[in-house]
């Protein structure tokens, strides 16, 4: 922005100088008839003719413009009619030849052409005919013609270049044109021709300035107005006082000096420039030599300096690779020990001004917490840390490779632990209503596994299907109920048939497709969730939430990977003196706060590898049993709030994730089945089920056969074999190493003491005619069962796959059902056939029913396998010496799980052979813990209590 007293003083001075040059015109060629101050508009309209240029120039050079065009009908100032563009151009372009000739400044004819003028142009013009009036000044003093001696050289004045240094100094501005009025050429002529005229020179140049009013300031200009005065004495005294540094003195004394002395002094002053010139190329030189010198010195203190660069970066290169490579290697390991993943969350704090207990926080998961009453600080190391300012989309892309696992068939459980409020849900689901980007990990999770699902879609088909449910006062709940009405939403957790893992039978199932799918879904299951508002949180979570991912890919090379996601979010920890609830509150409190206690204890118990893992004391850990449990990958994200306020939460909730980052849970592994394992465990399933349903026919058998009993008959058991069968199935024990390393023919001794399944066979087996024959067959059928088992087993933890096919195979192809068994007495089939016992043979089911019943066995005699797994578990349980310790014990004691009799009846079981036996109750030998002795072979046993032909009571029931 240009200053605008100095455009005006700018506009002031080229109206100044306009005017003068009007002035000189009118006085040289007659008036023009335009005002004394003109605009620029009217000095160029009335130049524009070159006629009174052409008669200005004429007069002071005559016959300088040799042919002028008059103007006939205005004559000479008259501009209102315009010439033929023609004539005036003839004009002006003589004058402007004339001019030049003459050495004076001159401006285009064009300029003369526009009256929208540009300043420059106008000011071109100007100079011109001030030009002309120095020259004319110039020889009316005296000037020779052009060509002669002291020809005219049109000068600028040499005050000019101090004074625009001194306006500047004072930030006056010095128009640049104001340079070319202040000609001294005339004067400078006359300075050299004696003393007195300096004073000539002073006086015109003073002049000059009060004609232009250019280069003075106020004071200068009222005392030089002041026409009393002696104007070159005035201008001394305020030169000498304003300009006392400056060289315009010196230099007008050398004007007074050396005029007078002549060409001499000029000479001395030749050589002492001369002289000073030599120093100063002297010393040029010598500074040229030492830059030189200090050039070279520094080009190879720099060469120097790179190389020591080079070295540095080498090794920071160096100690970045190293530093890298140990991350990696430290993540390898905690991979390798199946170390659960932490990463902690800081919730950002909403409360301006509210001191924050964050003090640190490193970008390799160390986070420093300050104390906000003592000057003491505390820190923690975990897997990452996000600060407040992380967005969702940071979060889940630490989160993104544990999703990606799920689809390489890795179970994975993440899990956000945190006290109330502080940003668990958020993380986890995302803010309520809110855009896409903001989604928390639960979306961005399954709008993943659909991204690789339909990248991989050639070679694998995948099927996603989502659970959710909370547990709300210990009770499971189905958020997604296939019937919305229903009251009822409690769910049972159980343990899944087909892989022994923990499941949810009863809940209902979403098989999903597009993120629009989960979007819905996950905005129902936020419905029905149980939140309410409390002291520290508007929207509380009041139970624990988990979103169950089931995944089913489908290889084209027939396996199969099965793989589950569980996204749990947890209900907050909270002090109920700060959440200040009560009534149902409260109590929803205490049991979230109970629950994640029991999780504290499972985590603990995991830390210190004990033997027990107390899963079972709430359903929170109950359900996140196998993710704990060490199959899946885990990631816990830890959530703190920043307000010193909740020091206490933030310091309890950062321990007990540090805490969990040192459990060791043993590597994940991948669940992938091939074809065959797959077919025989779907064979196994649904003859189990064929197995469970003809159980269940035997007991309405019994049932019937009870009803229609006669009084004095007796009952060995009346319980059904459908509940004992179920509790065996339901046993888990944890996998035994040493059932890989079963041999795949048992010794004798071992044979002898097998439990549920080969009794069970053996049960089968006693419908045979010919029991050698059998015997041997039974023999055959449980060693090949034993493969098979061992196969499954090692099939499960992908030992061979191959090998548990070729084990497969052979068992398929040379497993010898046995044949329907003839009777041999009605007692025993009763007894085979699972019928409760009898005394009384007219009472016995018929020969046809038993013989259906014999081919059903036959069937389900390909399931053993499966039922192997169950008994054989309990098998080892059975060790030689736990059987030894046993052994010692009493008849009577009803804690025993092997009486005499009943190992008795075991042996002939398993052999065939029978031996003189007193009858036991079977459910010793199916791994029931009462063994109660008959005291008569003829008495049965009621279960429970034992009912007594005799009228005497059992020793003892348990
Ligand atoms: N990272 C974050 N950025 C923005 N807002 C957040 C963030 N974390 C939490 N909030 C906000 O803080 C409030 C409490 O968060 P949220 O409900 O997720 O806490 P919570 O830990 O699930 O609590 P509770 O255990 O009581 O259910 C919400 O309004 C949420 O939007």
């Amino acid at each position: 922005m240009a200053d605008p007293s100095r455009v005006a003083r700018k506009a002031e001075e080229a109206a100044a100088r306009r005017s003068q040059a009007v002035r000189w015109l009118e006085s040289t060629v007659g008036p023009l008839g335009i005002p004394a101050w003109p605009s620029e508009r009217e000095f160029v309209a009335c130049l524009r003719s070159g006629l009174v240029l052409c008669n200005a120039v004429n007069k002071i050079q005559p016959g300088a413009v040799s042919k002028v065009i008059e103007n006939p009908v205005q004559g000479v100032v008259g501009e209102s009619q315009p010439l033929p563009a023609y004539q005036y151009f003839e004009n002006v372009r003589n004058f402007l030849v004339a001019v030049e000739e003459l050495k004076l400044p001159v401006f285009e004819a064009c300029d003369l052409e526009r009256d929208a003028l540009d300043a420059g142009s106008t000011t071109k013009i100007v100079d011109c005919v001030l030009g002309l009036k120095a020259y004319q000044e110039w020889r009316q003093c005296g000037g020779e013609c052009v060509g002669g001696i002291g020809a005219w050289k049109h000068l600028r004045s040499p005050i000019v270049p101090h004074m625009i240094g001194r306006a500047h100094s004072q930030a006056i501005p010095t128009p640049v044109d104001s340079r070319r009025c202040l000609d001294l050429s005339g004067a400078s002529q006359e300075i050299l021709k004696g003393e007195d005229q300096t004073d000539a020179v002073v006086k015109s140049l003073v002049d000059n300035l009060f004609d232009s009013k250019e280069n003075v300031d106020h004071n200068l200009f009222r005392l030089l107005r002041n026409g009393n005065q002696d104007r070159v004495k005035i201008f001394h005294k305020i030169m000498s006082s304003c300009l006392e540094e400056d060289c315009l003195g010196e230099y007008l004394e050398h004007f007074k000096t050396d005029s007078g002395k002549g060409n001499i002094n000029r000479m001395q002053l030749l050589e002492t420039h001369e002289k000073e010139l030599k120093e100063l190329k002297a010393l040029l030189s010598g500074t040229k030599k030492e830059f030189e010198a200090l050039q070279f010195q520094l080009q190879s203190d720099l060469t120097q300096l790179s190389g020591e660069v080079c070295n540095f970066s080498a090794a920071a290169r160096g100690y970045h690779v190293a530093i890298k490579e140990n991350r990696k290697l430290y993540n390898m390991l905690q991979d390798l020990k199946g170390n659960i993943k932490v990463y902690c969350r800081i919730k950002p704090s909403f409360n301006a001004g509210v001191r924050s207990v964050i003090d640190f926080i490193g970008s390799d998961g160390s986070l420093m917490i300050v104390d906000p009453l003592k000057p003491s600080r505390k820190s923690f190391q975990f897997n990452k840390v996000f600060g407040p300012t992380a967005t969702q989309e940071e979060v889940y892309k630490d989160t993104q490779t544990l999703i990606r696992s799920v689809m390489d068939g890795y179970n994975v459980c993440i899990f956000a632990y945190g006290q109330t409020g502080s940003g668990k849900t958020h993380t986890m689901c995302g803010p309520l209503n809110g855009e896409i980007k903001d989604m928390g990990i639960n979306y961005k999770a399954l709008s993943d596994l659909f991204e690789i699902s339909s990248m991989r879609k050639n070679t694998v088909r995948y099927e996603v299907r989502v659970q959710m449910v909370e547990i709300y006062n210990e009770q499971v709940r189905d958020l997604l109920p296939d019937d919305p009405s229903s009251n009822n939403n409690r769910l049972e957790i159980r343990s899944c048939l087909g892989n022994g893992g923990i499941c949810l039978p009863d809940g209902s199932m979403h098989l999903v497709e597009s993120t629009r799918d989960v979007l819905n879904l996950m905005e129902l299951g936020e419905k029905n969730r149980s939140v309410s508002s409390t002291a520290i949180n508007d929207r509380s979570s009041r139970s624990h939430s988990v979103l169950i991912v089931h995944v089913q890919g489908h290889e084209i090379s027939g396996s199969t990977l099965r793989s589950c996601l569980h996204l749990v979010d947890l209900a907050g920890s909270e002090r109920v003196d700060k959440s200040e609830v009560t009534g149902d509150r409260l109590k929803e409190a205490q049991h979230i706060n109970k629950s994640l206690s029991c999780l504290g204890d499972v985590i603990s118990a995991l830390g210190q590898k004990s033997s027990h893992i107390p899963y079972r004391n709430s359903k929170l850990t109950q359900l996140l049993q196998d993710s704990l449990g060490g199959k899946a990958k885990v990631l816990m994200l830890a959530h703190v709030s920043p307000e010193a306020d909740f020091y206490g939460e933030t310091i309890s909730t950062l321990k007990f994730a540090q805490r969990v980052s040192s459990v060791e849970l043993g590597t994940a592994h991948v669940n992938k089945e091939s074809n065959e394992i797959q077919e025989l465990k779907e064979q196994v399933d649904s003859l189990k089920q064929a197995l469970a349903v003809k159980e269940g026919e035997g007991t309405l058998q019994s049932r019937k056969f009870r009803e229609t009993r006669p009084e004095n008959l007796t009952l060995t058991t009346e319980r059904s074999l459908r509940p004992r069968r179920l509790s065996i199935e339901n046993y888990s024990v944890p996998k035994n190493e040493q059932l890989l390393k079963t041999p795949l023919v048992r010794p004798k001794a071992e044979v002898e003491y097998t439990p549920v399944r080969f009794r069970r066979l053996s049960l089968e087996g006693t419908y045979s005619a010919n029991k050698d024959q059998t015997q041997n067959q039974k023999l055959d059928v449980q060693t090949r069962c034993h493969d098979l088992d061992t196969g499954l087993e090692n099939g499960n933890n992908l030992a061979s796959e191959s090998q548990v096919s070729k084990i497969v195979r052979r068992t398929r192809t040379s497993l010898p059902l046995p044949k329907t068994p003839e009777p041999l007495n009605k007692v025993d089939e009763a007894i085979s056939s699972n019928e409760p016992h009898v005394t009384n043979t007219s009472q016995l089911p018929s020969s046809t029913t038993l013989r259906s019943k014999g081919s059903h066995i036959r069937k389900s005699l390909q399931t053993i396998g499966k039922m192997i797994n169950g008994s054989d578990r309990r098998n080892h349980q059975h060790t030689p010496e736990k059987i030894s310790s046993m052994k010692g014990r009493s008849e009577v004691d009803v804690k025993s799980p092997t009486t005499d009799n009943a190992r008795a009846l075991r042996r002939q079981s398993l052999t065939n052979v029978h031996t003189s036996i007193s009858r036991a109750n079977r459910r010793s030998s199916l791994g029931g813990r009462s063994i109660v002795p008959y005291p008569d072979e003829n008495q049965a046993l009621k279960t429970p209590p034992a009912v007594q032909a005799s009228g005497k009571a059992p020793k003892r029931w348990l």
